[in-house]
Order: C-alpha cells, then structure tokens, then sequence
C-alpha cells in the first residue's frame, strides 16, 4: 500500500502531451497496492478514446539497473507473451525521469488478481511461466537477481539483532546450506535465464470475460518485472509454488495446485534431472529470499505514504515446511 513519490496530473500533462503519441493525459491516480514502487494509473484521451497505462515511479532501482528489466518487458510482449510493454517517447526512449526519479510508462494489462486460485489458475501461470522462461533465452541482456545469495548475506546481518534465537539459527543455517548449494558442481548444471523471481498471485491479473466468477478466466497477464534476473529458471519455479500452491495452513504445499502449475510448466519445458533434483533446495531458496526481504521490510522500514510491509513470519513457516520435505 504505497505511494512514495506523489504525482499530480498538472506534474506530467505537458510532458505527455509533447513528448508521447499516448494522446493527452486526463487522470492520474495513485495505486495503493505494491510495496516497492510508487505506481499510478494514467489515463489519456486520444482520438476521442480514453486509453490506460501505468506510470511507475523507480524508489529504489537505479537509471543503470532499470533498462534490463523496462527491455526484457518488450522483448517479450514483442513475442506475445502477455507482459506490459514499454511505452516509447518520440525519441524511442522507454526510460524517463520525474521529479528526480527514474519512471516509466507501461500498457495496462486486464483483470484483476485471483489471491485465491484454483488449479487451473496455477495451470495457466504454469504454461506462461515456461513459455516466458523460452521467450526470454534470445534476450540480449543480463543481469544478476538483485535480490539472490549476494543480497541475502549482506541483508541477514541487519536483521538479526531483531531477532529471538530460534529465528536466528533457521537463518543462518539455510544461509549456509544456500551458500554450499550455489557453489556445487550441481548448481551450475542447471539451466537458467531472464526470470521473473517475483511471480506472486499479486503480480498476475485473470480477464474474468465479464463473468462474476472464475468459469471464465483466462491469463491477462505478468506483471512487475522489477525484481527479474539472470537466474535458474526452476529458481523461478519455486517462488511462483510457495505463493501460488500454498495449502490451507498457508505453509505446507497444496498437492492439486502444485501439480497443476507443475505439469503445465513441464508440459512446455520438462524440468532436467538436475532440475528435479535442486526442487527442494530451490523452495527452500525461495523462500529465505522472501523472508529475508520481508524482514528488511519491517525492520528498516522507509518513509511512506500507506506503506503496509508484508508479515515475514510468513515465509519463516514456509521455510521450516520446506526444510521439512
Ligand atoms: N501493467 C499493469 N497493469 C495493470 N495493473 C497494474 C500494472 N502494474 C501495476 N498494476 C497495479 O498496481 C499494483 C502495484 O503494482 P506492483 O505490484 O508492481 O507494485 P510494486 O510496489 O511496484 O511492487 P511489489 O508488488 O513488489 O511491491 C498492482 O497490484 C496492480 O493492481
Ligand atoms: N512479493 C513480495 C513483495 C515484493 O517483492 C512479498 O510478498 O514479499
């Protein structure tokens, strides 16, 4: 629930009108969910017809790091995949400034998220993950996961003094076991490449069609791409399982649900035996990523506007459910 960085229309409506061929902009209003961001919907009028977008304030992400994740945004949504995609000025620039902070303009993607979803929703999230993950393997660019080992051993200093015994010793064991994981011999075996590594039910919309459940759904799409990477795609795997296949307990697995993402990503990409093998040390990795990220959250807060941090005792009973498997 974030807005860091306040935008007016008075604040962009020159600068939309001369610099974009988006028509001019009739409103702006901030998004409160998200946590990372300042976010906007932006509408313009163009030829008569309102169209939407989204107007992305960077908070943290700098103008060096923000052009992987704006390109691999249009690399796919030029495949079809169905990401928001770039909106380019008349210079062909899809990276902009606003009030001091790096921006961008998006499409507008349909639907809404499905926080509880059935299997066939994971089922659709499964099929697109992979296809995106094959999209993505001609994808120029790299760039580390900004928020992988590196991150999590300079982070986990910083939150340990908030922490009781008990917590501290889960961390710092999984940290170790994570360390001996990334630098075996069967950690470079396995595949990898542009990875979304934030795939939460909160980051995928369903167009209902117009229907007032779910008979309808189908994929509108991925979006927040600002966590992506370089990294295992069956990493990837992983964070989507541990939000998307949660049981009832919110920390084992719900088998219906994991095997419906499962057999629908593989059904696009089969998972090699060295994939199959890292399954649990990989959801074990993601959700220390998460926990750590949701400690640092709620530890070392920063100032907001509606900021609400997400519960990181969340992911510490999903990792002690993983580390259970
Ligand atoms: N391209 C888009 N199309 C439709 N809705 C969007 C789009 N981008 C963002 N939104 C809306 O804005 C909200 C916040 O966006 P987002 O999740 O990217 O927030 P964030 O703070 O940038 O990231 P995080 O979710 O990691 O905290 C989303 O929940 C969604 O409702
Ligand atoms: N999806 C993350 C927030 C953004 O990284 C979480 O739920 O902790």
């Amino acid at each position: 629930m974030a807005v860091f960085t306040p935008i007016e229309l008075d604040d962009i409506s020159h600068w939309i009108s001369e610099d974009f061929n988006i028509g001019q902009a009739s409103e702006i209003r901030g998004i409160h969910g998200g946590i990372e961001n300042s976010n906007f919907f932006l509408d313009t009028i163009q030829a008569g017809k309102k169209q939407e977008y989204v107007l992305t304030i960077f908070e943290r992400l700098s103008a060096q790091q923000l052009p992987y994740y704006l390109e691999l945004m249009r690399h796919l949504a030029n495949k079809d995949i169905p990401v928001p995609k770039p909106i380019e000025n008349h210079k062909g620039e899809i990276l902009f400034s606003l009030k001091g902070k790096p921006a961008a303009i998006v499409s507008k993607l349909p639907g809404l998220s499905r926080l509880q979803p059935e299997a066939k929703h994971c089922a659709m999230v499964g099929e697109m993950l992979a296809k995106m993950h094959l999209a993505g393997k001609d994808f120029a660019k790299t760039q580390e996961n900004l928020r992988s080992l590196g991150w999590w051993q300079k982070t986990i200093p910083l939150v340990l003094p908030h922490l009781n015994t008990s917590q501290k010793d889960l961390l710092t064991h999984e940290l170790a076991t994570q360390e001996a994981f990334f630098s075996s011999a069967a950690y470079d075996t396995i595949p990898q490449g542009a990875s979304h590594c934030d795939l939460f039910r909160d980051n995928v919309l369903f167009d209902t069609q117009g229907s007032t459940d779910t008979s309808q759904d189908q994929l509108g799409g991925f979006f927040d791409f600002y966590f992506a990477g370089t990294d295992k795609w069956v990493f990837d795997l992983a964070v989507t399982a541990n939000d998307w296949c949660l049981a009832d307990n919110k920390q084992d697995l719900d088998p219906e649900r994991l095997n419906a993402l499962m057999n629908a990503y593989q059904a696009v990409r089969p998972l090699t035996k060295e994939e199959q093998a890292s399954w649990p040390l990989m959801l074990r990795a993601a959700a220390l990523r998460f926990w750590v990220s949701r400690l640092w959250d709620f530890y070392l807060p920063r100032d907001a506007q509606m900021l609400t941090p997400h519960d990181p005792t969340h992911f510490e009973r999903i990792l002690l459910s993983r580390r259970s498997l």
